[in-house]
């Protein structure tokens, strides 16, 4: 549950997610360790960080399905898990979670239908979105990986949600995929407004991101935009900029490494 007592409550209008304290203990292990960030509106905001560093537990928290959560976490005005917001966030696990003796069609049909999205033309524009209309009629049960994920991401896509948290949305796809994905998370900031969590652990991918956070070992190395983190490290690339941040780190923690860059 969220102590709201234990820090003030300063989300800003123009922040979707506002953080502070926040702390997540899984099996007797801080894995979220005091976290404070933003994630402004109508961007791409990417988290960073190798695998195990808690960017899926940090994602489970914001989308309110995470247990032991402490600190406060605001997301889009609301305390994180809020019953009014499931309808205002699609989460898109790592895991594809659809039917696989459904067509990508019915798929879309019978989630537009429960989750109460069933807006005319919905479906559709979700499937065009994930570029998948090709293959509206396949069952789920015959696509590649990397075609079920964005079966799922088009499910999330299916209410208009105003913010979108995706667990590292383009493992396994091939370059061409990754890219048209990438264009699509920018329209749908660009054109819906929308605001976009997207994880990876794969640095070239922050430098499609409106703005960064780097994770390591349960804790935010840096937050800013790309340009603004190079910058600051002198840094050739974000992934260069992230080393050098570690190597900083190394000296300060356990005390507070974190660096606002913007
Ligand atoms: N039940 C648990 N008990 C103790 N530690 C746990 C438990 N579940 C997860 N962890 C640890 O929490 C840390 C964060 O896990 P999380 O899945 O959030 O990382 P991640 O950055 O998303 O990794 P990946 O990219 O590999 O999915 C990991 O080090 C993991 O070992």
């Amino acid at each position: 549950m969220m102590n709201k007592a234990e820090e003030p409550r300063e989300p800003g209008p123009g922040s979707a997610v506002h953080a502070s304290g926040l702390t997540v203990v899984r099996g007797g292990r801080t894995v979220l360790d005091a976290l404070q960030f933003t994630v402004p509106r109508g961007e791409i905001t990417g988290l960073l960080g190798p695998s195990g560093c808690g960017k899926s537990t940090l994602m489970r928290a914001v989308v309110g399905t995470q247990a032991a959560v402490t600190g406060t976490l605001d997301v889009l005005g609301l305390p994180a898990g809020h019953r009014d917001l499931r309808p205002r966030i699609g989460y898109v696990t790592q895991a594809a979670s659809v039917y696989l003796d459904l067509t990508v069609r019915q798929n879309l049909a019978y989630f537009a239908a429960v989750l109460g999205g069933d807006a005319p033309g919905h479906v559709e524009r979700a499937i065009a979105d994930v570029d998948l209309t090709s293959h509206a009629t396949a069952l789920a049960g015959n696509l590649s990986g990397g075609q079920l994920n964005r079966v799922s991401l088009a499910v999330a896509l299916l209410g208009t949600p105003e913010l979108l948290v995706l667990d590292e949305p383009t493992v396994g796809l091939d370059p061409v995929l990754r890219r048209d994905l990438w264009e699509l998370f920018h329209r749908l900031a660009a054109e819906r407004g929308a605001t976009l969590l997207v994880s990876s652990h794969v640095m070239d991918e922050a430098e499609r991101c409106h703005r960064l956070l780097l994770m390591r070992e349960g804790r935010i190395l840096a937050q800013g935009a790309p340009d603004a983190l190079r910058a600051r490290t002198g840094a050739p690339t974000v992934e260069d900029a992230f080393l050098r941040l570690v190597d900083e780190a190394a000296g300060k923690f356990p005390h507070q490494a974190e660096e606002n860059v913007r």
